[in-house]
């Protein structure tokens, strides 16, 4: 099974985000994260352009909407010939079988194989607080991400968003087939921006995540490829 690193191609613009791509050479094909601010800007282009020059596309659009409305956004999104996409676990499981019903749907209409549905469960910049009190949500922060991935292995789901502090205890309750998918992810040196729940690229891969997503560590650094080379090494070894 393939274990990503995946660039989060948080850009303004086609064109920034297509000129930060074409650094890496053509021979060294990535899974880019397209999310809200690029796909926004862009729409389905900047998809088709990822994808003609050898990239697999996580299209993060983190659906969250009454169950009809994401099925049919779903349906539209697995014709991109993505590899991943998201939705949000907290719109229940009514709401995540609708999603993986578009979803299959659409790419059953290309010929393309489904793209795999991740849910979300607690945003990694989500803290003990902001769980509790904004959330009105009581106990730990992993008790909801376990709670929340369950209920998405139950509606059809690949897999999760979530930290790797939480990925064993996913793997453990739904099975180790079941994707933990790591946001959050920050370099020893690296200063943790938003992200509240983060760990080190080494210490996801020995809690057992099954793919990497870094955006800023990678993007805002001064040499991307070579950041991108470290994360990916570290990650490997
Ligand atoms: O829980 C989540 C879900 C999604 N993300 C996305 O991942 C990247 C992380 O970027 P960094 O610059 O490495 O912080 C970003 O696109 C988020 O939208 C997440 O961070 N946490």
């Amino acid at each position: 099974m393939t274990r990503p690193v995946i660039i989060a191609l948080d850009f303004p613009t086609a064109e920034t985000a297509l000129a930060f791509l074409d650094r890496f050479p053509a021979s060294t094909a990535v899974t880019v994260k397209i999310g809200m601010e690029l796909f926004y800007a862009t729409g389905p282009a900047i998809v088709r352009a990822v994808q003609e020059r050898g990239h697999a596309v996580f299209l993060d659009l983190k659906l969250h909407d009454i169950p009809n409305t994401v099925e049919a956004a779903m349906r539209v999104i697995g014709r991109l010939g993505v590899t991943y996409t998201t939705v949000h676990a907290a719109g229940g499981h009514v709401m995540l079988a609708a999603a993986k019903r578009g979803l299959l749907a659409g790419a059953q209409s290309q010929g393309l194989a489904a793209p795999q549905l991740l849910a979300i469960t607690q945003l990694t910049s989500t803290n003990q607080t902001i769980l509790n009190e904004d959330q009105q949500i009581a106990g730990s922060v992993q008790q909801s991400v376990v709670h929340y991935a369950k209920v998405a292995k139950q509606s059809g789901c690949d897999g999760v968003i979530c930290s790797a502090q939480e990925v064993a205890a996913i793997h453990a309750a739904c099975g180790p087939d079941f994707l933990g998918i790591t946001p959050g992810i920050r370099p020893a040196s690296a200063q943790a921006d938003d992200q509240q729940r983060v760990m080190t690229p080494a210490q996801a891969a020995a809690a057992g995540s099954n793919g990497l997503v870094v955006g800023r560590p990678i993007t805002q650094a001064a040499d991307p490829r070579t950041a991108y080379q470290q994360i990916l090494t570290e990650w490997s070894d």
